[in-house]
């Protein structure tokens, strides 16, 4: 695969009219942020700070208020359909259609991208075999274990040889030992593909294991901090950890952690 395209927010607003009360509410608020090819990025931060907002930006579901958010040198929002194919995507829920076994459900977005149906098949089989589901291609999701259909998902989302993965608090309801299998799995194939992974998640611990760098929204996706995790000691996760945490309750940044904070500061 050719290198995936950087990523970078300028500028990026997004404001929402609630309907019920008639106000806005700023989601985004002027977020400078760059992704380069290849990164993996943890987006931590409290809930209702912007994240799934600027995930829907990302995939094109939803068109900033104002600045701008490009891959490569395209929107998402604007090109759609340019990026079919290009972004895949894994979610909390698995997503999978109950009436199609996991082989039907691999392939589904490959029979979107009216991929040759042997092509389909084939591509489908490997990465469900990839992902120990050899057994179970078969299978309707109501026959598979939580774990089990979240590797039939993440099987989808690789099948599409995509340029970007994007996961949404994709583990977090799968038991410590399931979530750290599929989570190092999920990293060693976009690694391995060469694709930029991008992951939201409320857990801090899987940002330090995952992230080559951890981006800290506060409030409106303020940038409070933005780690590059190989700058830090692995006997200093802790101290890592415990500061990401005050920087968060506290919504300032620390000094520590500033790697590029300072850019919206
Ligand atoms: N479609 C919408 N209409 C109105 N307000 C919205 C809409 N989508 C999001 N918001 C508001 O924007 C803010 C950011 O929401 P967002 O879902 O991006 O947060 P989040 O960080 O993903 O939260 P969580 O971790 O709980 O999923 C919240 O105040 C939310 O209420």
């Amino acid at each position: 695969m050719t290198s995936p395209p950087p990523i970078a927010a300028r500028g990026l607003r997004k404001v929402f009219r609630q309907t019920t009360s008639g106000q806005s509410v700023v989601a985004i608020d002027r977020l400078d942020l760059s992704i380069a090819p290849k990164e993996v990025v943890a987006i931590v931060g409290q809930t209702g700070c912007g994240k799934s907002t600027f995930f829907d930006l990302m995939i094109g579901l939803d068109k900033p208020t104002e600045g701008t958010l490009t891959i490569g040198d395209r929107s998402p929002f604007a090109d759609f359909d340019y990026f079919r194919g290009k972004i895949a995507t894994v979610f909390q829920q698995d997503r999978l259609l109950p009436w199609r076994t996991a082989l039907d459900n691999a392939k589904l977005p490959l029979e979107l991208l009216r991929v040759p149906e042997n092509e389909q098949r084939e591509r489908a089989l490997q990465w469900l075999t990839r992902l120990g589901l050899a057994h179970f291609v078969n299978a309707y999701p109501h026959e598979l274990s939580g774990g089990m259909r979240q590797r039939v998902a993440i099987a989808r989302a690789f099948a599409v040889q995509p340029a970007i993965l994007l996961a949404d608090e994709a583990f977090g309801h799968l038991d410590e030992v399931t979530a750290a299998e599929l989570r190092g799995e999920f990293l060693a194939l976009a690694r391995e593909c060469g694709s930029t992974a991008i992951l939201i998640t409320h857990q801090l611990e899987e940002a330090i294991a995952v992230g080559d760098r951890i981006v800290v929204f506060g409030k409106s996706a303020k940038l409070l901090a933005d780690i590059h995790v190989k700058q830090w000691d692995a006997a200093d996760y802790g101290t890592l950890r415990e500061a990401i945490q005050a920087t968060l309750q506290g919504n300032v940044a620390d000094r520590r952690l500033v790697h590029t904070a300072s850019a919206s500061a």
